[in-house]
């Protein structure tokens, strides 16, 4: 038998070169990068300034290819954390999915992004697009906005959205402010409404649930302030749409929507750094106790964990739902109004068969439950289908919003990137007709304004491979395999070797013939990834493109921004996603006299 000091003693050494990873350190020491504390790695600099900041701060310092301490890379924080059927899903879903099953799900995903069936979801993603519009219509003539004779009749948005919820208005100020809106969340609500209706062919009624939540949260106010008793103060909003959907309560497509829209938004406030766990960053901290730390973590939850595993398993059930409506045939979880999907023998719309085959809207996941396992030729599991709808959900739904909302925000800051998209939204649709597909190649501008947004805040600000086999020539490095390597997307977007005036916000430099143009793209193919890179790049990069197109052309035909004063610059986070820290809020301002 040892003695309990030479146990304690072999268990302390062990810790020691687990934490210190004397190994790592050597094997990575000819390459260039800040000093990492021993225990703390670069935790203190990346909390204080942020990932994007300090991957920025390195590469002005050492140049494009660095190292950082082994803990900030590749190690899962709040996926980390998962445990079940969650962590299961997480390694299927296609983002994570990892070798021949990620092959498979690649091949299967792919006839959703054809162009037969991007064409086919243009309708619906303009009907949403139009809906948002409409709303930010009716707040701007709820203020008076930019129609100066105050002709039009003040409006809640409450009522507009036709839930019978007018005594409550959009915003408790009244007169000028009452026009306040933060515009990140209606757009997120519509890139839901988007993912719902093209994938699913189901209405989520995001609008409507965002609305009914802020009436919750207004007369939830009014309570706590002593002047209404109706309301109770003290449930969450997702608890609450959780109870009534459970009791049947109010209209269920509306509740399935509600509880669904709610657990997307929980999920990513949750998974962030300023809202989420605790154990995310002390899983940063030590990783070497990543196998331990999810059954802690799950066993004593803080409340951040418990709010983003109740979300977790909402959206797990919504998708259950979704899957279950589909295969029984009926409507369950909305107005499915989807036919079939026929997706693998679907002709393409003008007969050229060299085009990929589309999908009819709203049938993902027809085309999911149609995928066969190569070598067994059976289907893919239940869990399996299943975490490739919560992927489509989350994957289509924040990024979107976030990379509008940076859109926005810089166009509301550059008056003469407004003016001229202004003019090409008018030149090419007028008024009010929505765009169709031979109006999206004559949206230049409108999608260079997207893409420069997207260069100065790309919304997945990271992203990382694995070295499988190697060693691999990295630039002037070569690095061995095992390697965790990171693409900093933030950092490159702004690399001034790269880009002229990098922090300026210029679209033109994405017009072919402009000089800025050429300095860039012929000089270095791919550096603007906001999409990533590569055969992981982002599956969804044409539809959220479109998507975008056609919501920046609806909403700019018939309306124009202002922003809030206190939000240049415009302070983020960074979670899942990069994202407005404390939304956009903006007044809508009519373009024209209706
Ligand atoms: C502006 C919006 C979006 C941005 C900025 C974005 C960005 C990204 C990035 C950076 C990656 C990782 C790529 C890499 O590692 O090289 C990715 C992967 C992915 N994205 Fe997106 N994305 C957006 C919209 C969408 C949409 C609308 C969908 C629709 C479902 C989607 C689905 C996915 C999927 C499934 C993957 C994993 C692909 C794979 O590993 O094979 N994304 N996205």
């Amino acid at each position: 038998m040892f003695p309990l000091s030479m146990i304690c003693l072999a268990v302390a050494i062990f810790v020691l070169v687990a934490l210190l990873d004397p190994a790592g350190r050597w094997r990575m020491r000819h390459l260039p990068g800040p000093p990492a504390l021993p225990f703390l790695g670069h935790l203190p600099q990346v909390l204080k300034m942020g990932t994007p900041t300090f991957f920025a701060k390195c590469r002005e310092i050492y140049g494009p290819i660095f190292k950082v301490g082994g803990k900030l890379l590749n190690r899962p924080t709040f996926r980390g954390l998962m445990l079940g059927d969650h962590k299961k899903m997480d390694d299927m879903g296609l983002v994570l999915a990892r070798d021949g099953y990620w092959r498979l799900m690649r091949t299967a995903w792919q006839p959703a992004f054809s162009s037969a069936s991007l064409a086919g979801y243009l309708p619906r993603m303009a009907a949403c697009a139009l809906q948002l519009a409409d709303r930010m219509e009716a707040l701007a003539q709820v203020a008076g906005g930019a129609v100066a004779d105050g002709q039009h009749p003040a409006r809640t948005l409450s009522g507009y959205s036709g839930h019978g919820t007018a005594s409550i208005p959009y915003t408790a100020s009244s007169s000028r402010s009452s026009s306040r809106v933060d515009l990140w969340r209606e757009l997120g609500s519509m890139t839901l409404q988007v993912v719902g209706s093209t994938a699913y062919g189901v209405d989520l009624h995001a609008f409507e649930a965002m609305d009914e939540e802020r009436c919750e949260q207004a007369a939830a106010a009014a309570t706590a302030a002593g002047n209404g008793s109706s309301f109770t103060t003290n449930h969450a909003p997702s608890t609450a749409a959780q109870s009534r959907a459970g009791a049947g309560g109010g209209n269920g497509s509306e509740m399935f929507g509600r509880v669904l829209v709610e657990a997307c938004r929980d999920i990513f406030k949750y998974s962030s750094n300023i809202y989420g766990s605790k154990y995310g960053p002390l899983s940063l901290l030590l990783p070497e106790l990543q196998y331990v730390m999810p059954y802690i973590a799950n066993a004593l939850p803080d409340r951040p964990l418990v709010k983003l595993l109740q979300a977790r398993k909402q959206l797990l059930e919504s998708s259950r739902t979704l899957v279950n409506s589909w295969k029984g045939g009926g409507a369950a979880s909305g107005n499915n109004t989807s036919a079939k999907a026929a997706p693998q023998s679907a002709a393409p719309p003008d007969g050229d068969s060299s085009k990929a085959p589309g999908i009819e809207p709203g049938s993902f996941l027809g085309l999911i439950l149609s995928a066969r396992e190569k070598s067994t030729g059976q289907p893919l599991s239940d869990l399996s289908v299943i975490s490739q709808v919560q992927t489509f959900i989350l994957a289509g739904y924040e990024t979107t919003a976030n990379a509008l909302a940076f859109a926005v925000y810089n166009i509301a800051t550059h008056p003469e990137v407004e003016s001229r998209l202004l003019a090409e939204v008018d030149s090419v649709l007028g008024r009010d007709r929505p765009p169709s597909e031979s109006d999206l190649p004559r949206l230049p501008y409108t999608e260079a304004v997207f893409n420069e947004a997207m260069r100065l805040y790309p919304p997945a600000h990271a992203t990382s491979r694995m070295l499988a086999s190697g060693p691999v020539k990295l630039g002037a490095f070569s690095v061995p395999p095992g390697t965790p390597i990171m693409m900093a997307i933030h950092s490159s977007h702004t690399d001034p070797r790269v880009w002229p005036r990098p922090e300026e916000f210029i679209p033109e430099r994405f017009l072919p013939g402009d000089p800025l143009h050429a300095s860039v793209a012929a000089r270095v193919p791919g550096a603007h990834a906001p999409f990533g890179y590569g055969v992981r790049m982002c599956i969804g990069w044409k539809f959220a493109v479109q998507e975008a197109k056609v919501a920046l052309a609806c909403l700019y035909q018939r309306l124009r921004f202002d922003l809030e004063p206190g939000q240049v610059p415009l302070a983020t986070s960074v979670g899942l996603t990069l994202a407005p820290r404390d939304g956009l809020w903006v007044r809508p301002m009519l373009r024209w006299r209706p």
